[in-house]
């Protein structure tokens, strides 16, 4: 396992780093799920989390302040194909932020009547808009996402649909949420960024440190979140979880590393202290 200063990281990460070392009962962790602590697959249903994703975040929540998986999946089903449920301590904020599962109990609103909207709407609009072969949808119940991954050539897939379901967001209300081949129709008003500074928020002392990993375009919103944290003076750390299919997050990152098994490399190296 590469050690913590063999990679390149960041001044101002080196520092959020550091600060969680030195008081990690005081640490704010979050993660997001898919490509994060997740290996992407073609099946959102056949997604599951590394498979030491668990035992190193229960690790991890028995020491630090807080930790947190913000996904735009439902929380429940980041719980299930986590395996998270044994772990104490954890939250799961789902649907970028809308859910929270917490000791085994899950908070989530009403659905948007948007949302039902789009849901009569969106296979008529995929009809005519060409949708090629394989393009599916995936019910969250509070949110609607087209996928292109199992098309022939889902980049393509992603840019003939894009302008309609951004027309579709429009007339339903709802926000558009571009991803990893895919295109959400959620509810707006809530973004990763605003779940971590909530969670952060929480707490009854401010901060040691807070680190967010993720992979993908929604988890920028995370990455603001901590720079804002870092301008009051909370030491921060993001960490991308690299893929070729995204390089934003990497250009923005303190630490990159290579998908989820490096994520789960980069926590088990900070818990062992060999960081
Ligand atoms: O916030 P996240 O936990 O990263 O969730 C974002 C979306 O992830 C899922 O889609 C992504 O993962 C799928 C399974 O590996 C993959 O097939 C897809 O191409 C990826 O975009 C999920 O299906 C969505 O509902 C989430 O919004």
């Amino acid at each position: 396992m590469k050690r913590l200063d063999e990679r390149p990281v960041t001044p101002a990460g080196a520092e959020g780093i550091d600060a969680i070392r030195r008081t990690p009962g005081r640490a704010v962790l979050a993660f997001d799920f898919d490509g994060t602590l997740a290996p992407i697959v073609a099946d959102p249903a056949e997604a599951r989390a590394e498979p030491r994703a668990a035992g190193t975040l229960a690790r991890l929540a028995a020491r630090a302040g807080a930790v947190a998986i913000i996904t735009g999946r439902p929380a429940a089903v980041a719980v299930e194909y986590g395996g998270f449920a044994g772990i104490d301590g954890l939250v799961v904020l789902g649907q970028y932020g809308m859910e929270r599962w917490e000791s085994g109990e899950l908070r989530t609103p009403e659905p948007l009547p948007g949302v039902a909207e789009a849901r009569a709407k969106l296979p008529g609009v995929l009809e005519a808009a060409g949708a090629p072969p394989g393009t599916f949808v995936e019910d969250k119940q509070h949110a609607l996402v087209v996928h292109t991954r199992r098309c022939a050539e889902p980049e393509v897939a992603l840019e003939r649909l894009r302008g309609i379901i951004a027309a579709l967001a429009e007339r339903t209300g709802l926000a558009l949420e571009p991803g990893r081949f895919v295109l959400e129709l959620r509810p707006p008003g809530m973004d990763k960024g605003v779940a971590l500074r909530a969670f952060v928020d929480e707490r009854d002392e401010r901060p040691s440190a807070v680190l967010f990993a993720g992979d993908d375009l929604g988890d920028l919103a995370a990455f603001d979140a901590v720079e804002a944290l870092r301008a009051e003076g909370v030491p921060g750390v993001t960490v991308c979880s690299a893929s070729n299919e995204v390089t934003k997050l990497a250009e923005r990152a303190d630490v990159v590393v290579d998908g989820p098994s490096g994520v789960i490399d980069l926590l088990d190296a900070l818990l062992d202290g060999s960081a």
